[in-house]
């Protein structure tokens, strides 16, 4: 296993979470607003705000990261771990060239290559060809998504954890950024956490699902099996207010 969690608990809010994502495997995670879906991804990644407290545990590759000291989260993060957000432009510094923002994980995480050459390959691979000069500002929002996503696989991450990709993207720029994060996490083997209320994306991107109501997990599955025959209520509920039930 490449993610292991293990009854987590965020003060009150995400309570006794286990689930566990192989390598190269793509996992799900589906719920309504406020289940719990970003604090449960935050907390994988040492993010929570300072007010939460996580307990249990989150391993990766074996290795503890709950109370782990910062330290050697910020050597993870960036690197073994990245994560894709909402909304491109807050994950950007509007004051810095893409190719330098794209380099940069490198720099700090890797010495001894071409950064240069190796930001200019993964903005070719992201369909951003000559870019490396321009600033976030120049970019459209899919464009700019496709800088973040760059950047989260610029160092081959174990784990990718993607929060809502394409919820503020255009309905057409969508499929292109799920094809490159597909695409980008099938070459490195690694493992997906994709968080999404999209069900129809659920289906086209992840193997495995699993279904968060009230800072809970209610419902874990093949991605077929919750979606063509789900046992939940509220997974019941979810599909059947989905576009996906009504293109069945
Ligand atoms: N810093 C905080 N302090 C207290 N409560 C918080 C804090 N951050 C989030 N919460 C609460 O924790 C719950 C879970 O939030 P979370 O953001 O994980 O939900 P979510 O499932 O990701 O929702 P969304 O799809 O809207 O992002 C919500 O009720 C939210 O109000």
């Amino acid at each position: 296993m490449t993610l292991e969690v293990h009854g987590l608990g965020i003060s009150g809010l995400v309570r006794d979470v286990s689930f566990g994502i192989a390598r190269g495997e793509r996992v799900g995670l589906i719920g309504e607003s406020g289940s719990g879906k970003s604090l449960t991804a935050l907390s994988i990644m040492g993010l929570l705000p300072e007010e939460l407290a996580a307990s249990g545990s989150v391993k990766l590759d074996g290795r503890e990261l709950l109370g782990a000291p910062e330290k050697e989260l910020s050597r993870l993060r960036g690197n073994d771990l990245s994560m894709v957000f909402q909304e491109p432009m807050t994950a950007l510094n509007p004051a810095m060239r893409v190719g330098a923002q794209v380099a940069e994980p490198m720099r700090i995480h890797r010495d001894g290559r071409n950064h240069r050459a190796a930001a200019e390959s993964l903005l070719d691979s992201v369909g951003l060809p000559g870019t490396f000069r321009a600033y976030p500002h120049q970019l459209s929002g899919g464009q700019r998504q496709r800088v973040v996503l760059a950047i989260a696989l610029a160092n081959d991450p174990k784990l990718l954890i993607c929060d809502e990709p394409t919820t503020a993207l255009d309905v057409t720029v969508q499929a292109q950024i799920l094809e490159l994060i597909l695409d980008g996490i099938r070459e490195r083997e690694s493992a997906l956490l994709f968080i999404t209320h999209d069900l129809a994306v659920v289906a086209s991107v992840c193997e495995r699902v699993l279904v968060m109501l009230d800072g809970e997990i209610v419902e874990a599955g093949t991605t077929r099996e919750v979606l063509t025959a789900p046992k939940h209520e509220y997974t019941k509920k979810l599909l059947a207010a989905s576009d996906l039930e009504a293109s069945r």
